[in-house]
């Protein structure tokens, strides 16, 4: 094989690899995919503008995020079932990873991921109507050294997934959210044509009642710094902080929910003015290289995360694969930077970016 120089080449060798369903259920967006496109595109658009004559011998690519030294303000999202890709899993992922967002279903338990992680971990919590799972998960989390949770907002429901529907998608029998009761994740594993497993599990079981009120609720449950997922809107990030939450993550959850929503870099400035430097502001959806990365720094991300990249290298190769594709985006982050005139990051700001 030769070597994989670029995201891309990872993504079109893990396309090779896997078996279509499991491609199309990760590959996938809702509904006419827009979003799902949109998010690359909107980052396409965005030119840098570089400056010269600055003294770029010491580049510095690491950042703190919640009180915690990172060599690169680049984590792994929370995506479900790594054991989708690799029998390892998330236990693979979390050696590669400088600091992985774990999914609610995760197919390795927390503590398994948390005995091998070489970093910090979060963990990710989507609103299930039985609520003691979700006060279960808290518990573990604290228990283990998760440092932070964040609760995933955007998914009320799972959106109008088309390719799982028309292969009657469900979770292979042999891979199990490893955390969440076996009970509530039953009907994962049952295909049926025509239907996406996940979308009627998540009609099922998740709680669309979600509001500001709960939020708080989650807050006070736990001395954790709680993240809100998938704000968009000045309006939601207000409403997160004002209801105790930590920080954001700016995401329309990779294209997979509201077809048509804004690309996720395109709603990034309008979140970051909205926190004003209140919590972290992170973004995920459609990283793809390191002119991305600082591009999302320099309309006011402190941190970015990316969700299939990390799959696809797991795909390819497990733990060095994943690591492989963190340290691809890592490299040429270091390059942008270098050849941008901005060696740190506290030097990259808007003035980076040409206007449109
Ligand atoms: C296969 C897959 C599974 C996902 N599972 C979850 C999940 O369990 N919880 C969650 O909050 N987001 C989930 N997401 C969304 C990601 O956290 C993230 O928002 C998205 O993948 C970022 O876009 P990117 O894939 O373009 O980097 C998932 C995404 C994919 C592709
Ligand atoms: C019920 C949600 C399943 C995982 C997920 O978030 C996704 O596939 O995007």
């Amino acid at each position: 094989m030769d070597a994989l120089l670029t995201v891309a080449e990872y993504e079109a060798a893990a396309r090779d690899r896997l078996p279509a369903g499991i491609w199309d259920y990760i590959a996938g967006g809702s509904g006419q995919e827009r979003t799902l496109a949109a998010n690359l595109d909107a980052f396409a658009r965005l030119a840098l503008r570089p400056r010269c004559l600055v003294d770029v011998s010491r580049p510095d690519l690491s950042t703190e995020l919640l009180g915690v030294r990172l060599r690169t303000p680049v984590g792994v999202a929370p995506v479900a079932y790594h054991r989708l890709v690799h029998p390892e899993g998330e236990v693979a992922t979390a050696r590669a990873a400088g600091f992985l967002v774990v999914s609610a279903f995760a197919s390795r338990t927390l503590e398994e991921i948390a005995a091998a992680a070489a970093g910090p971990l979060w963990l990710q919590l989507y609103w299930f109507r039985r609520r003691e799972v979700v006060a279960g998960l808290v518990r573990r989390a604290e228990a283990a050294g998760y440092r932070a949770l964040v609760l995933t907002v955007d998914t009320p429901r799972v959106g109008r997934r088309l390719r799982e529907a028309r292969r009657g998608f469900a979770i292979p029998a042999g891979i199990v959210a490893a955390n969440v009761d076996a009970a509530v994740m039953a009907r994962t594993h049952e295909a049926v044509d025509g239907e996406s497993a996940l979308v009627r599990h998540s009609r099922e079981q998740l709680d669309p009642s979600l509001g500001p009120a709960d939020l708080a609720w989650l807050c006070a449950q736990t001395d954790l710094p709680v993240l809100v997922k998938g704000v968009l809107t000045a309006e939601d990030a207000e409403l997160a902080l004002a209801h105790g939450a930590a920080g954001v993550v700016v995401s329309n959850h990779g294209g997979r929910q509201l077809d048509g929503a804004v690309a996720s870099v395109d709603a990034l400035a309008e979140v970051a003015a909205a926190v004003a430097g209140r919590g972290p502001v992170l973004l995920d959806g459609g990283v793809r290289t390191g002119t991305d990365v600082l591009r999302a720094l320099a309309l006011g991300a402190s941190a970015v995360l990316v969700g299939r990249p990390a799959l696809w290298g797991l795909a390819v190769d497990g733990e060095p694969g994943a690591r492989a594709v963190l340290d691809v985006i890592a490299a040429e982050l270091e390059d942008a930077m270098v050849l941008s005139g901005r060696p740190r990051l506290s030097d990259v700001d808007p003035s980076l970016l040409a206007r449109p």
